[in-house]
């Protein structure tokens, strides 16, 4: 029977760079864009010999990139062999080999012949990511469609992906190879890879809502982390796979040195141990309950198309540290500070919410149709104007944390808030109702993001069309990693066609 599980993409509001180091926070929301992973038996019969195998099958199909790969696997090492002479796919390649790790060092002695079974019968493994993780501008202005988020739900579901160009005046160096918007594609796909091969192999049960739970999902998150690290090469924040695992929420890393020892340690133990061995570490990542306060709404907006290479972003702030120690300390510590006062009014504003939540209702509605230098005015009353002004709290930190990126970019000589984004995201904050807006992340030249209140977001998307800005389709969804019981293809189809026959 086949497995399906998804995961979704992520926005990082706050802590970009400074995330990667203990105890600096971020705060990521995770979105509607998901990505699923179907894993089913590649062989329904087992020849009698076959018990004998030292290696077995896996098939992996990306439908969206038009790819198959085979792959031999050996049964004692886990190692993938690709027999095909398409291209590889590092990510799922870790995340099948960690996972299969992971059941041999988790499943007790009593399961190992079911185990071994399903190992022999091959992976089928199929992978898909929602269109909103891709950029679509190319095909839209193409097809001469306008470009409005109209235009995006027009696609079909699970389009295929447009690669991005490399011309020789190396213009597309800092640019990865898909035209991606930015929302952790790799992420959301190592996690939903793994969950859905942890789940078929009786490793976890996402199903149930058992008090294991949250143990399934830590299970996932360590070996997602793990692959995922192995497939980039470093040992990143893992705020992307965090918030594909979890959903949205405050993180703190992890200490790098879980994994990196593991890493060591592959030189000299077999895999199944080394994960096992992880699996047991002391994990110290903090993921603390967060959500936008009533009636906000995300949205992104996408300026051109194809995104950022961050990997090169995050090397040229490091120099920097490492360069100009004082001057880079002094810049964090600022940035820290404009990171946790914004993190401290949003949570205040969903205290005020929930204490005073027909004022909170009115305030915010009267502010989602000013511009914010109008919304002191619109009231008196003592508790209407802490609202305002905590709305004003959250803005001027938003302000701050884009200056001291604006600064922290010039020094490392990077991009981190162009000046065609710095453009965009004054002429954004100016608008009515609009909250605050900001480049996530790394910054860059991805999709940008704005928190609107409201309805608000409706004009956004509109102006930003007639400003060529492409408004996606994303919102927050704090739904972390989840089990599907219907095939995502099947299931878009038939609410594409419901969704005509209501229209
Ligand atoms: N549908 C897919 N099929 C296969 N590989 C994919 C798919 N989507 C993304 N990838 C891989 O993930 C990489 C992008 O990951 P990442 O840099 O994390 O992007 P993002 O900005 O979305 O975080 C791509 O270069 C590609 O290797
Ligand atoms: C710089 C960072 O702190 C944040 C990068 O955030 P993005 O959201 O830009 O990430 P990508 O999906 O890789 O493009 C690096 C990190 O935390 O690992």
């Amino acid at each position: 029977m086949a497995v399906i599980a998804s995961a979704p993409g992520k926005v990082l509001i706050t802590g970009g760079y400074l995330i990667l180091e203990r105890p600096n926070a971020g705060i990521v929301l995770s979105t509607n864009a998901r990505f699923y992973a179907i894993v089913k038996p590649l062989y329904d019969e087992l020849k009698p010999e076959c018990w004998l195998w030292s290696w077995t099958d896996v098939k992996l199909t990306s439908p969206q990139l038009n790819r198959e790969s085979m792959y031999k696997m050996s049964l004692k090492h886990f190692l993938l062999q690709s027999t095909s002479s398409e291209t590889r796919n590092p990510f799922v390649e870790y995340a099948v080999q960690y996972a299969v790790a992971a059941a041999y060092a988790t499943l007790g002695n009593d399961k190992k012949d079911a185990l071994q079974k399903l190992l022999l019968q091959g992976f089928d493994i199929t992978i898909l990511g929602g269109n909103d993780f891709y950029s679509y501008r190319n095909e839209i202005e193409s097809r001469g469609l306008p470009l409005t988020p109209e235009s995006l739900a027009s696609l079909p579901p699970f389009t295929s992906i447009t690669f991005n160009s490399t011309h020789s005046n190396g213009e597309s160096n800092s640019k990865p190879e898909v035209a991606k918007t930015g929302l952790g594609s790799s992420a959301a796909m190592t996690t939903a890879v793994v969950a859905a091969l942890l789940s078929y192999l009786g490793v976890v049960n996402l199903s149930s809502d058992s008090g294991a739970h949250q143990e399934n999902l830590d299970v996932i998150h360590i070996i997602a982390q793990m692959a995922h690290c192995m497939a980039q090469g470093k040992v990143g924040s893992g705020f992307d796979v965090s918030s594909a695992v979890y959903g949205s929420h405050r993180y703190v890393r992890f200490s790098p040195q879980l994994i990196s020892s593991s890493q060591d340690a592959l030189r000299f133990m077999p895999l199944e141990e080394v994960v096992g061995g992880v699996l047991k570490g002391k994990w110290d990542h903090e993921r603390t309950k967060f959500s936008l306060p009533p009636l906000m709404n995300l949205l992104l907006g996408e300026p051109g198309s194809g995104g950022s290479s961050t990997p090169s972003m995050v090397g040229a702030v490091k120099n920097w540290q490492k360069s100009d120690p004082q001057n880079s300390l002094n810049t964090w510590r600022q940035l820290s500070e404009a990171n946790a006062t914004l993190e401290a009014q949003l949570n205040l504003l969903n205290k005020l919410a929930e204490q005073h939540s027909e004022t909170y209702k009115s305030v915010i509605y009267t502010c989602s149709m000013y511009q914010s230098d109008k919304w002191i005015e619109q009231t008196s009353e003592a508790i209407n104007l802490e609202i305002v002004k905590t709305l004003i709290g959250a803005r001027d930190a938003m302000l701050n944390i884009r200056f001291h990126m604006r600064e922290m970019g010039k020094a490392a000589g990077i991009p981190i808030e162009p000046e065609s984004q710095t453009q965009l995201l004054d002429a954004t904050m100016n608008m009515a109702g609009v909250l605050f807006a900001g480049v996530p992340g790394a910054g860059g030249f991805d999709a940008v993001f704005a928190v609107t209140l409201g309805d608000s977001g409706q004009n956004l998307s509109k102006a930003w069309s007639s400003h060529n800005v492409l408004a996606l389709l994303v919102k927050e969804d704090p739904r972390g990693v989840s089990i599907e019981n219907v095939d995502p293809r099947v299931n878009q189809i038939t609410s594409g066609v419901s969704s005509v026959r209501i229209a």
